[in-house]
C-alpha cells in the first residue's frame, strides 16, 4: 500500500484551500516557501536521519548531535544561507545541541550588552564558530533568583582584571546547554566586586576551554551535569556545571554596555539606557511563544490525523467501525488544542510585530511602552508554554497505548518540551511577574496614570465592574465583542478582586506572598485576555483564500468558548456571565466541533510538516500506519537476535530449575 493516500477521504472534505491557510500559517508567503524548501532539504538528508536516536546510548546520541551540528554548518556554508535560512536548517535538524545556545544566548547577549569594541572583538569569532559559546547564569543554588547569584568577579587594581570565583558549591553554574562539554567560552554571571563593594549581578565573557587542545583553562573545573528527562530529548545536549578558582579575565571581558569599569576601578552607568537589556528578553520571548505554537501543532497533527485513522466499536454488518474522531468526547478534548496552535501562532506573530515597536521606540528613547510589553511577553511566555507542555501530553494520551510508542513522536516531544516550562523564567514565577504589573497598573488608575496596550481594559474600570453579558441566544456567543467584554471584565474583575484584598494587608509584600496562588489565576485571566483579542484582531484583518477565514473564525470561536468552558468558575463568581449563558456557551461549543470535524485533517495539512520533522509513525501524511508500526517494531535493537542477550545467563537457569533454592 506505499503510494497511497489513506486520508484522502478526509482531505477531500475540507471546505477551504489548504494552500492559502499554509500561507496563513506560516505568516507570509515568503516564511512558507523558506520552511518548505528547508524542511525538505533536512528530510532528503540522510546525516539528518533522526527515527533512530530514542534508541542511542547518551555517548553515541551527544556523537551523533555533534556530527548533525557539522553537518549542518557544513550545508549552510555550502549553500550560502542567510540568517534566516540556517536558524530555519538548524530547526528542522531537530535535535537540542551546543548550538542553540551559541546562537540563541550567546551571540544574543554580546549583541545586546557588548559595546561596539566588543562586538567587533567577539561577534567575528562567534559568527564563523572559530570560538563556541554558552549562556551560564543558573547556578546549583540560585535560578529564579537572579540577584541572588553568589558566583562573584572581583576587580584587581594591579593587574586590570577581574578574578572570578565560585565560592561555594552553590555557586557553581549549573545547567548552561553546551558548557558541559563543547564550549569554549560563556558569558557568565556575577556580582561585580570592587573594593569590596557588590555592584550587583553583570555578565563577563569567559574563556574556559583552550582553542588548541579543548583541555579546561586553568581553575576552570568543568563536567556534564549528567542525563536528563527521556531517552533522546534533551540528553544531546551537554548542560552542564562550571566552577571557578579565581580565574583572571582582562577588565574588557566585562560586557559594558550598559554600565561600566573604568581603568581605576570606577563604576559608571554609559549613556545607554539600561532598560536596552529588556527589549532582549521581549525577543527571546516571543520566539518562545512562536515556538510553543509549532510544538502544539506537531503533538496535534499527530492526534489528528491518527483519530481519523483509528477506529474502535460501531461495526454493525461487517461495516467499518468508528474512527475516533468521530467520538464527542475526542473532539472536546482535541479541537481546542488545534484551535491553541492557531491562536498561540497569531499571539506569536503579534509579539514579533511589538518587539518591532518596542525596539523602535526604544532606540528613539522612549521607554513608556516597555513594562508593559515586559510584562505581556512574561505572561505569554507562561501561558503557551504550559498549554503546549500539557497538550502535548494530552495528545499522546488521545493515541490511546500507540501513543505511548517512541515511534508515534509524542514521549520525545513531550521530553524535549516540557522545560520550556521552566527555562528563561519559570512559568509560575513569570506569572507572578505578570500580577505585580496588574496591580501596579490598578494602584495607578486614581492617580490618572492610563494604563497602555494589553492593560488598556482595565482603564475602563467603572463600566467593567457594570457589565453583565447580555447574551440570549448560543449563536451570540459567535460574535467577537461580546466574547471579548466577557474575557476583559473576568479578567478585570479578578485582578480588582486581588488588589482589594491586598489593601487588607499592612505590608503589601505579605499581602503579595499570600495571595500568590490568587494573584497567578488574574494574571492568567489576563493573558488569556490577550490571546483571544490578537486571534480576533487577526481576524479582522484581509485573509485571502477560499474558506479560510472562516475556519479561522471557528477556530477562534473554539478557543474562546473551550476557555470560559473550562473556566465556567471565573465567570460566574465575578458575575459576568449567568449559568444559563454558560451552558449556551458550551452548546455553541458543541456545534463548532461538528463544524470543524470535516476540516480536521487539511488544517493539520497547513502546518504543512514534513514527515521528517513530524518524526510520527501515527502522524504519517498517508496514513499508512499499521504497516509502517509493525516494520518499526521489527527495527528494535532488542530484535536484532532471537534469543536477547542476557537469556541464557538469567532465565534459562530458571527455566531448567537449575537455581539453588533458598527458602522457597
Ligand atoms: C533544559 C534546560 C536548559 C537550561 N539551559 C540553561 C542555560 O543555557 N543557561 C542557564 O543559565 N540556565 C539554564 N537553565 C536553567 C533555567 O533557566 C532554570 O532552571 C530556571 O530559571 C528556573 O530556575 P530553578 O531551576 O532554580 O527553579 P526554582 O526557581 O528553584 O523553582 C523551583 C520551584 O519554586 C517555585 N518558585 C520559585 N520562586 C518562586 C516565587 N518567588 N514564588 C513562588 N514560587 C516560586 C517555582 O515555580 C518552581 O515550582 C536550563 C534549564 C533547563 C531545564
Amino acid at each position: 500500500m506505499e503510494g497511497v493516500d489513506h486520508l484522502a477521504d478526509e482531505r477531500n472534505k475540507a471546505q477551504f484551500d489548504v494552500s492559502d491557510m499554509k500561507i496563513v500559517w506560516a505568516g507570509s508567503r515568503h516564511a512558507y516557501e523558506l520552511s518548505d524548501r528547508i524542511s525538505r532539504l533536512v528530510a532528503s538528508d540522510p546525516v539528518f536521519k533522526k527515527d533512530n536516536v530514542s534508541t542511542l546510548g547518551r555517548k553515541e546520541l551527544f556523537k551523533n548531535t555533534l556530527k548533525k551540528a557539522a553537518h549542518a554548518w557544513k550545508r549552510i556554508n555550502e549553500l550560502g544561507l542567510n540568517e534566516e535560512e540556517a536558524l530555519k536548517l538548524r530547526t528542522f535538524m531537530d535535535q537540542p545541541s551546543f548550538t542553540d545556545l551559541h546562537w540563541g544566548m550567546f551571540v544574543p547577549a554580546i549583541k545586546g550588552q557588548g559595546t561596539d569594541e566588543q562586538q567587533q572583538q567577539w561577534l567575528p569569532l562567534a559568527n564563523k564558530m572559530q570560538i563556541i559559546g554558552c549562556y551560564a547564569q543558573t547556578e546549583l543554588g540560585h535560578g529564579s533568583n537572579v540577584q541572588g547569584l553568589e558566583t562573584t568577579a572581583t576587580f584587581d587594581h594591579k593587574t586590570d582584571e577581574f578574578v572570578l570565583n565560585s565560592p561555594t558549591l552553590t555557586s557553581s553554574k549549573w545547567w548552561p546547554g553546551g558548557l558541559g562539554k563543547i564550549s569554549t567560552h560563556a558569558v557568565v554571571y556575577a556580582r561585580l566586586i570592587i573594593d569590596d563593594k557588590d555592584y550587583g549581578v553583570h555578565g563577563f565573557i569567559a574563556q574556559l576551554r583552550s582553542l588548541n587542545d579543548h583541555l579546561p583553562l586553568p581553575g576552570i573545573t568543568i563536567g556534564d551535569i549528567g542525563m536528563k528527562f527521556g531517552s533522546a530529548a534533551y540528553n544531546s545536549m551537554d548542560n552542564g556545571v562550571l566552577r571557578f578558582d579565581h580565574v583572571r579575565i582582562p577588565r574588557n571581558q566585562m560586557l559594558m554596555r550598559v554600565s561600566q569599569v573604568t581603568r581605576e576601578g570606577k563604576y559608571v552607568h554609559s549613556s545607554v539606557p539600561r532598560q536596552l537589556v529588556y527589549g532582549t528578553m521581549v525577543y527571546v520571548r516571543q520566539i518562545i511563544v512562536f515556538d510553543a505554537s509549532v510544538a502544539l501543532s506537531r503533538a496535534v497533527c499527530i492526534a489528528t490525523r491518527y483519530s481519523a485513522v483509528r477506529r474502535q466499536f460501531g461495526s454493525q454488518n461487517g461495516s467499518h467501525e468508528t474512527q475516533v474522531i468521530d467520538y464527542k468526547t475526542q473532539q472536546a478534548r482535541l479541537f481546542p488544542l488545534l484551535a491553541s496552535a492557531y491562536a498561540f501562532r497569531f499571539a506569536g506573530e503579534w509579539l514579533k510585530w511589538l518587539y518591532t515597536d518596542v525596539t523602535e521606540r526604544l532606540q528613539a528613547k522612549d521607554f513608556s511602552t516597555l513594562p508593559e510589553a515586559h510584562a505581556c511577553t512574561a505572561g505569554l511566555k507562561s501561558l503557551t508554554t504550559s498549554v503546549a507542555a500539557d497538550g502535548i501530553e494530552e495528545c499522546r494520551k488521545l493515541c490511546g497505548g500507540h501513543g505511548y510508542l517512541s515511534s508515534s513522536g509524542l514521549p520525545e516531544l513531550f521530553a524535549v518540551y516540557i522545560p520550556a516550562c521552566t527555562y528563561e523564567g519559570d512559568n509560575v514565577v513569570l506569572l507572578l511577574q505578570v500580577a505585580r504589573y496588574l496591580m501596579k497598573a490598578i494602584s495607578q488608575l486614581n492617580s490618572g496614570n492610563k494604563p497602555v496596550g494589553t492593560t488598556a481594559y482595565l482603564g475602563r474600570k467603572e463600566q467593567l465592574m457594570q457589565y453583565r453579558s447580555d447574551v440570549v441566544r448560543a449563536e451570540d456567543w459567535l460574535k467577537p465583542s461580546v466574547v471579548v467584554e466577557a474575557f476583559e471584565a473576568r479578567a478585570a474583575r479578578m485582578s480588582l478582586a486581588c488588589a482589594q484584598n491586598l489593601s487588607k494587608f499592612s505590608n503589601p509584600e505579605d499581602g503579595f506572598q499570600e495571595l500568590a496562588a490568587d494573584l497567578i489565576e488574574a494574571a492568567t485571566a489576563h493573558c488569556q485576555l490577550i490571546v483571544v483579542s490578537k486571534f480576533i484582531e487577526k481576524l479582522q484583518q484581509d485573509i485571502p483564500g477560499n474558506g479560510v477565514k472562516q475556519q479561522l473564525q471557528v477556530l477562534c470561536s473554539i478557543y474562546a468558548l473551550f476557555l470560559l468552558h473550562k473556566h465556567i468558575g471565573d465567570f460566574l463568581t465575578t458575575g459576568c456571565i449567568t449559568p444559563k449563558q454558560g451552558s449556551l456557551a458550551n452548546e455553541q461549543l458543541r456545534s463548532l466541533y461538528s463544524q470543524v470535524r470535516p476540516n480536521a485533517i487539511a488544517l493539520v495539512d497547513a502546518f504543512n510538516h514534513t514527515d521528517h520533522y513530524l518524526g510520527s509513525i501515527l502522524g504519517r501524511y498517508d496514513g499508512n500506519v499499521y504497516p509502517k508500526l509493525y516494520e518499526e517494531a521489527w527495527k528494535d535493537p532488542l530484535n536484532d537476535t532471537v534469543i536477547p542477550d542476557g537469556f541464557h545467563e538469567y532465565v534459562e537457569p530458571l527455566l531448567k530449575q537449575q537455581l539453588r533454592n533458598a527458602r522457597l
